[in-house]
């Protein structure tokens, strides 16, 4: 089996303005080693306006963190007012872009088909899509999640080569787990990360499904990732509230550390 580095990301939402994510990024830069950065996958999802201070900071350190967008537009360019361009936030240096996050297809109906294209949309600008995928309450409750959270795979991989499923990171986010402090337990996590990972060695093979890193993410903090991160199914974490904290975020980094103490 092939060993997958652990990735884990800071989505911070509509927060922090440029000089606050200037700030931030600092204080991360000076509580993480080179070696726990090298250990440890560390990425930054600021707000649009925040990327290109973000870049610059993480330039002129030579910092190993890396960073993303939290959506981008299924276009390339052209006529569509309000959108962001894959390739401008390959120009920022973005390595990712966050697709699919429930608050987007929540509040901005974001269907799996729209999903899929600004999949292929951010590959075919270089970056690499961190795929969003989770159930609602009603389906947790009605024991369907695994089902559900399936067809959101197999929409959003639509079409995609091998060499894109190689490198794509898909988020499992149960959306009753999100900013509600209601993190789904370690084995309700494995639940749903071991079935995407068994759907991708059906549809793909083994050799894509084994490479493929998945992230669990709602309500992940310093005192629960180790828990997470101990499934074999579960490679990382997309953290929300608690990314906004410097000595948090740097704590949920360090989690190899939390497993040896
Ligand atoms: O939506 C999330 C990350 O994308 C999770 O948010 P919280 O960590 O705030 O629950």
């Amino acid at each position: 089996m092939t060993t997958r580095k652990p990735i884990i990301a800071g989505n911070w939402k509509m927060n922090l303005n440029h000089f606050e994510a200037n700030l931030l990024v600092q204080k991360l830069a000076a509580s993480l080693t080179a070696e726990q950065l090298e250990a440890v996958e560390t990425v930054v999802l600021p707000p649009f306006t925040d990327l290109r201070t973000v870049e610059s900071v993480i330039a002129d350190g030579k910092l190993k963190i890396k960073y993303g967008a939290q959506d981008v537009s299924p276009h390339a360019g052209g006529a569509y007012t309000g959108e962001i361009a894959g390739a401008f936030l390959a120009k920022l240096g973005c390595s990712y872009a966050v697709i699919g996050h429930s608050e987007r297809r929540e509040y901005h109906n974001e269907s799996d088909e729209l999903i899929n294209a600004k999949n292929k949309a951010a590959f075919a600008a270089g970056l690499v899509p961190i795929f969003c995928v989770g159930e609602g309450l009603d389906i947790r409750e009605a024991g369907n999640q695994v089902e559900h959270v399936l067809a959101q795979v197999d929409a959003g991989l639509e079409g995609l080569k091998t060499e894109q499923l190689q490198q794509i990171v898909i988020a499992y986010e149960p959306v009753w787990a999100i900013g509600t402090g209601k993190t789904a337990t370690p084995d309700d996590a494995q639940e749903v990360c071991g079935a995407i990972r068994a759907r991708l060695v059906e549809k793909f093979g083994a050799e894509v499904a084994d490479v493929v890193r998945i992230q669990y993410g709602g309500s992940v903090k310093a005192a629960n990732i180790a828990q997470i991160m101990a499934q074999p199914d579960v490679d990382g974490a997309l953290v929300g509230g608690a990314s906004l904290d410097a000595e948090e975020f740097v704590s949920i980094v360090r989690f190899p550390e939390h497993v040896a103490r």
